[in-house]
């Protein structure tokens, strides 16, 4: 997010215009936590996870005496345009900000890769690779001890960090909310792989699909393999951004920025086969996210 935080700031400072930050998303937009920006504001922070402007959740934006409030602070302030950099909650918050008469354009963030009209979302292959070096780590311990190993990761309804990080770390299984799974797929393939001499078993289990303890009861049970659970968590949400989420967030933070000077509004940048695009906030909001049944089909072939 930093990334994209820097390029709009810089390609804002670039065409001489002046801009604020915007601290704790929509919470500090009713609360007025409003930060002048200058060049050295954004210094040193394209390689740092997280965000300098912070983050929440804001149950109050989404009343109508909360809104109303964070209109009256875009007056205020003399806010004309405002750049949201969030999933599809904070799209639905910038498609109501638009719909008031505030220009405003969305840049998609989130690691759970869960918006259908871009093929990628800004954090979404820093948490992919955070997976994957842990499924590496815990794949020499799963060697060592001839154990299975489930790794729960991150996604809320999305599979797509188990399916990457699954297919990067050569997982045995990926369970993902898309796809309906069998248990005795899952304890077949661990005994296959025992049977032809394999010491490690690597099952990725996306966040909600089911309680990784259990799913580890009966692979034991089913297998006889002694199986451990690691839920990696929050550490997912952090840590240095991959090149090509700098490279993305730097791209769409500079178009966001000048598309409102075009006097766009409502609109979600995105990026289509390796090019920047923008389209109608409302029309990206209803496209429903695809899951990539190909690259399943992958994972599955090659972790025969
Ligand atoms: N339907 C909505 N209308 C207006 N604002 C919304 C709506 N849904 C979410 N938001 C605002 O966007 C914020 C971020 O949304 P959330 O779903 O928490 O994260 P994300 O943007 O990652 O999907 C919420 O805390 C809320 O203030
Ligand atoms: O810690 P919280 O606020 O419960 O959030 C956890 C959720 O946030 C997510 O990490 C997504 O967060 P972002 O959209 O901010 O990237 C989900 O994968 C996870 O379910």
């Amino acid at each position: 997010m930093n990334a994209a935080i820097r390029a709009v700031i810089r390609t804002a400072i670039f065409n001489n215009i002046n801009i604020v930050g915007i601290k704790q998303g929509y919470e500090g937009l009713i609360n007025g936590e409003i930060e002048e920006m200058n060049l050295s504001s954004v210094a040193d922070i394209i390689h740092r996870g997280g965000t300098i402007l912070r983050s929440s959740r804001s149950e109050e934006f989404m009343t109508e005496e909360g809104f109303k409030r964070a209109l009256n602070v875009i007056k205020v302030f003399g806010i004309n345009g405002i750049i949201v950099l969030g999933g599809d909650g904070s799209f639905k918050g910038a498609r109501k900000l638009a719909n008031a008469g505030v220009p405003t354009m969305g840049i998609p963030c989130t690691i759970d890769n869960d918006m259908g009209y871009t093929d990628y979302t800004i954090g979404f292959f820093t948490a992919v690779e955070t997976a994957a070096e842990a499924i590496g780590k815990i794949r020499d311990t799963s060697t060592s001890h001839g154990r299975a190993n489930i790794i729960e990761v991150m996604g809320r309804n999305s599979g797509d960090i188990a399916l990457y990080s699954g297919i990067s770390g050569g997982a045995e299984s990926i369970i993902v909310p898309e796809i309906k799974f069998n248990i005795d797929e899952v304890i077949k393939r661990a005994i296959r792989g025992r049977n032809r001499g394999k010491l490690h078993h690597i099952i990725v289990l996306a966040e909600g699909v089911g309680n990784p303890y259990d799913l580890a009861e009966d692979i034991k049970e089913g297998s006889d393999i002694d199986t451990r659970v690691t839920i990696l968590g929050h550490v997912q949400r952090g840590g240095t951004p991959t090149s090509f989420d700098r490279i993305m967030a730097s791209e769409m933070g500079r178009r966001a920025v000048e598309l409102l000077l075009e006097g766009k509004s409502g609109r979600a940048l995105g990026i289509k086969c390796n090019k920047v695009m923008d389209l109608d906030i409302i029309e990206a909001l209803d496209i429903e996210k695809k899951f990539n049944e190909e690259m399943y089909e992958t994972a599955k072939i090659l972790s025969i």
